[in-house]
């Protein structure tokens, strides 16, 4: 499977302008990679613009998901969307998306872990869904966002649930660096799964992004590793059957004893 990431610069506060990167930004790598699944990262519409949020958001079903879905069936590339700001009846979330190459909205996630440091609680609403795994590419997967990544328990709920590919999403701070590379190994470790991560550079209103998406393997190999501060874009072929090889050969999953712990 080809996946084409974007480490993206997203301009805070600027969605048209960020929708014209990411069509554009989808052109390029369709013609140049032909990629079965592009990704992108957390909030890339509006980037972190939380006093601003509630205007800036898209509609449930709004103009962003309308123009991910034709290009997702113009280019043939099913898309794991990264995340977006909605606006619900229950306030704006942050929404991931993924979209299947012709068209077909295949899973819906609002994150759940809301981020005290940035005071996110004052703007958004948290999601009230569990983190369910969705199949893309015949293959069972799953995504969860930025700080849902301190919390283990939800790549190895998706994991036991039979994802093999997990995305995660991010503007994550520069400052933590080291826990977003760290965690990142350790869930695809710990998990036996693929790690995907769209991470963002740039800035706003004070710290950089930390950039370093990354594609990991079910053994810890890090396949692919973009900049810390460079908009990039990262491809990637990974073999799935290598998370079956690994399970079969260290069965960690089959021998977790839940009941114990
Ligand atoms: O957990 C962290 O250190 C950063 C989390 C974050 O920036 C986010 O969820 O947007």
């Amino acid at each position: 499977m080809k996946i084409a990431l974007y480490q993206m610069n997203v301009q805070a506060g600027k969605p048209e302008t960020n929708r014209a990167k990411v069509q554009q930004w989808l052109k390029d790598v369709a013609e140049r990679h032909q990629p079965d699944v592009a990704v992108l990262p957390e909030m890339w519409t509006t980037g972190y613009t939380l006093s601003e949020i509630a205007q800036l958001a898209d509609e449930e079903n709004g103009q962003t998901q309308q123009m991910l879905k034709s290009l997702a069936k113009e280019h043939k590339i099913d898309l794991v969307a990264g995340s977006i700001a909605v606006k619900t009846a229950d306030g704006v979330v942050n929404r991931a998306l993924t979209i299947s190459g012709n068209g077909e909205v295949i899973s819906e996630y609002d994150k759940i872990h809301l981020v005290p440091m940035l005071d996110e609680p004052r703007y958004l609403a948290a999601g009230k869904d569990k983190v369910r795994p969705y199949e893309l590419q015949e293959t069972t997967m799953g995504s969860f966002i930025c700080y849902d990544l301190r919390f283990p328990e939800i790549a190895r709920s998706l994991a036991v649930n039979g994802a093999k590919v997990i995305y995660v999403f991010g503007e994550w701070p520069e400052a933590r660096r080291d826990h977003w590379d760290a965690l990142l190994r350790a869930r695809a470790i710990e998990n036996q799964c693929f790690i995907v991560a769209a991470g963002a550079v740039g800035s706003h209103d004070g710290p950089n992004f930390s950039g370093h998406s990354t594609v990991i393997s079910p053994w810890g190999n890090v396949l692919a590793l973009a900049s810390p501060d460079e908009e990039e874009t990262l491809v990637a072929t990974i073999d799935l059957s290598e998370v079956d090889e690994f399970r079969e050969a260290v069965p960690v999953l089959k021998n977790r004893l839940p009941a114990r712990y």
